[in-house]
């Protein structure tokens, strides 16, 4: 086993401190940061939707995330209240803790047993057994070593799983068959302490499973924000974000009263799944989300560092009321630029001085039109013609090959052929298009179609900016006068003008003056190369995915000569990364934005203290010292006469919960109760 430490600092910001960061020196800072450590917050109650930047309801369509393609999902403009569905999500992190336990390369696994080996002595110690969520993946097959280990009471597990696939539990793409093969048809959990999801379909998997879980002993799963409380839940997460079966913009995150969903139309094969819901996922004691190897360093990246609307990234919404642990190696915490956090610039989307988290309360009062984080704030007046996700009104009319709104988010689409742009399948695909065939970065809004007759005959010529710069104009003044190219509709549908953002921040734009000149240097040999390019054959073709493009994360033109000069940022071997997520300051009223003055925050009510590094159960948990066991109570006297003491762990004294504990109900707890 390795060795782990884990330093944690204090997040919580009063309107006070950040008065006294704008008055004091970076070491100072750090300084006074890291004395704030005892008084780390987090307050469950800013999931109430009256906070919520969306009060009467979240937009259907996000955006604002980064897509596997490398090119940014255009922001969402609405200013309305969208679906009607109530916004019960956001980032309720103000104050809260979480770590990043960075692992040698190879040694994942051992640091693996040696975190879930803690987490179950702590939890028998407290209450009897251990309850744990498995989920499926490489994070699973992580878990082999546990067979071995010698230190574990693996009696007193109780089994679940995070998600699992609507199949058979002998099929390889079982969940329950992964971590059986992994390690648990080789520990003693005794097997009615295994809790498998029934090889049903989704509804029905969703509520037998639901009811199993309902119908354990508090003693097991005591209730914490009206949700069973499980001791840890293991995760992975997907190169889209999606975490358990929790996929990004699906309707399954909005979802705040089951403990269990059903998924039917999952992007990931097989369509047909369960998963805990968010809420489920929250309320536990732990969550660790384990991203190991190369290939996760993308959305490792993402997630922690680039700031997602939510729905867009669902990772980033799990925020449990106890710890929350990102499990990596250095592969997988290889494009974390750590160096920046210290900076407190940890969402590299931030723009100078609007950080969330910078220490300049003023700077961080948007302006009437300001762009949070690269998101329209309310204040930003609504377009006309222009709705969620950058789509205009007319797009969102139903098309004729297309029975729904026609403006879904492209990561719900089926992948468009990409081979030219008048086969892309919808306005948000074909002005991308225009945007990339002109070597531009990323398309930044449609924009109001003007008359037909105003098109141009051909696509104008841009300014290049080199995107490495730190920019001299603020975000917003950009989108004032992007580029502009005019599309030429199919179907003689007229010509629309199509906006295409001509610089996107960068992190590297930060870098040191000397890996800039490397970069600016790779930057004009692209620049060089876009030139020599026909760029008669660029717009009589435009392929989508040839022609010059950005550096964007992940298009074909960020090539190896460029990454090969990327400096190794930040985490080094077993460093653990305290994170403090970004603040969502797009809650704020306008006027007091617009103000400058001094913030209070208004959203985050000095309530509830649940600190990372002692999480409090509920209230309903009896003390370990009146219930020590799960065996204890007065259920424990019958129970032991009758059974023998390892399966009065499956208790059912289920009137905290939901009664609907159904006839299922019966059929699934021990047969004693
Ligand atoms: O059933 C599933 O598909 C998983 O529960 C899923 O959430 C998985 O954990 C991630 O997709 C990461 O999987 P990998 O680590 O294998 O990429």
């Amino acid at each position: 086993m390795i060795a782990q430490t884990q330093l944690k600092l204090g997040l919580k910001v009063s309107p006070r401190f950040q008065r006294q960061c704008r008055t004091q020196k970076p070491a100072v800072v750090q300084q006074r940061r890291t004395a704030l450590s005892v008084s780390a917050q987090f307050d469950v109650a800013t999931h109430n939707a009256s906070q919520s930047q969306w009060p009467t309801g979240v937009p259907p369509d996000m955006g604002g995330h980064l897509m596997p393609s490398g090119e940014y999902c255009p922001p969402s403009r609405s200013t309305t209240s969208g679906t009607g569905i109530p916004h019960v999500f956001q980032y309720a992190n103000e104050g809260k803790d979480f770590t990043v336990l960075v692992n040698p390369n190879g040694t994942a696994s051992a640091g693996l047993v040696k975190l879930i080996s803690e987490a179950s002595a702590a939890a028998i110690a407290q209450k009897g057994c251990f309850t744990i969520a498995l989920s499926g993946g490489s994070a699973t097959e992580l878990m082999a070593p546990l067979a071995s280990a010698t230190d574990i009471d693996f009696s007193r597990w109780v089994v679940f799983w995070a998600d699992e696939r609507c199949v058979a539990q002998t099929d390889p793409a079982s969940n329950f068959k992964c971590a059986q093969d992994a390690f648990l048809s080789k520990v003693n959990i005794p097997a009615h302490q295994v809790y498998a999801v029934d090889h049903l379909p989704p509804a029905q998997a969703a509520s037998t499973y639901e009811a199993k879980i309902a119908g354990l002993s508090s003693q097991i799963l005591p209730i914490v924000n009206g949700m069973p409380q499980l001791d840890l839940i293991m995760l992975g997460v997907g190169p889209d974000g999606h975490t358990a079966s929790l996929f990004p913009n699906k309707k399954e995150l909005k979802n705040v009263s089951n403990i269990i969903l059903p998924v039917e139309d999952s992007p990931k094969p097989p369509s047909w799944r369960v998963t805990m819901s968010l809420n489920m996922i929250n309320a536990a004691a732990q969550v660790c989300i384990v991203a190991c190897g190369k290939g996760k360093a993308e959305v490792v990246q993402r997630v922690l560092e680039v700031q997602s609307l939510p729905g867009a990234v669902p990772a980033q919404m799990v925020r449990p009321v106890g710890n929350l642990t990102y499990f990596l190696d250095e592969d997988s915490a290889s494009e974390l630029n750590v160096a920046e956090w210290d900076n407190w610039k940890m969402w590299p989307r931030s723009e100078r001085g609007v950080g969330h988290n910078s220490c300049t309360a003023e700077a961080q009062s948007p302006q009437p039109g300001e762009v949070l984080n690269g998101y329209a704030a309310e204040a930003l007046p609504p377009q006309p013609g222009v709705g969620y996700n950058g789509c205009t009104a007319e797009v969102q009319l139903p098309q004729p090959d297309d029975a729904s709104s026609g403006c879904e988010p492209p990561m719900e689409r089926a992948p468009p052929v990409q081979n030219s742009c008048e086969r892309q399948q919808d306005s948000y695909e074909l002005a991308e298009c225009a945007c990339a065939a002109q070597g531009s970065c990323e398309l930044l809004e449609l924009a109001a179609a003007p008359a037909a007759s105003n098109a141009p005959a051909e696509l104008p010529e841009v300014e290049e900016v080199d995107e490495l710069q730190q920019p001299t104009t603020s975000l917003p003044q950009l989108r004032q006068q992007p580029a502009t190219a005019h599309l030429q509709q199919p179907q003689g549908g007229g010509s629309r003008a199509v906006k295409c953002n001509r610089w996107r921040p960068s992190k590297r734009a930060r870098l040191p003056q000397q890996q800039q000149k490397q970069h600016r240097a790779a930057s004009a040999a692209r620049g060089a190369t876009r030139e020599a390019a026909p760029a008669a054959a660029a717009a009589a073709a435009p392929s989508c995915l040839s022609g010059p493009r950005c550096n964007a994360r992940g298009c074909p033109s960020t090539n190896s000569a460029e990454l090969s000069q990327r400096p190794t940022h930040g985490a080094s071997a077993r460093q653990p990364i305290t994170c403090r997520p970004a603040r969502w300051l797009a809650q704020l009223p306008t006027a007091q934005r617009a103000s400058g003055a001094p913030q209070a925050v208004q959203h985050v009510p000095p309530s509830a203290v649940v600190g990372s590094a002692t999480h409090e159960r509920s209230a309903s948990a009896a003390p370990a010292a009146a219930a020590p066991s799960c065996l204890s109570g007065p259920r424990r006297k019958r129970e032991a006469a009758q059974h023998a003491p390892s399966s009065a762990m499956a208790g059912s004294a289920a009137h905290e919960r939901n009664a609907s504990a159904t006839p299922q109900t019966a059929q699934h707890v021990p047969k004693y109760v």
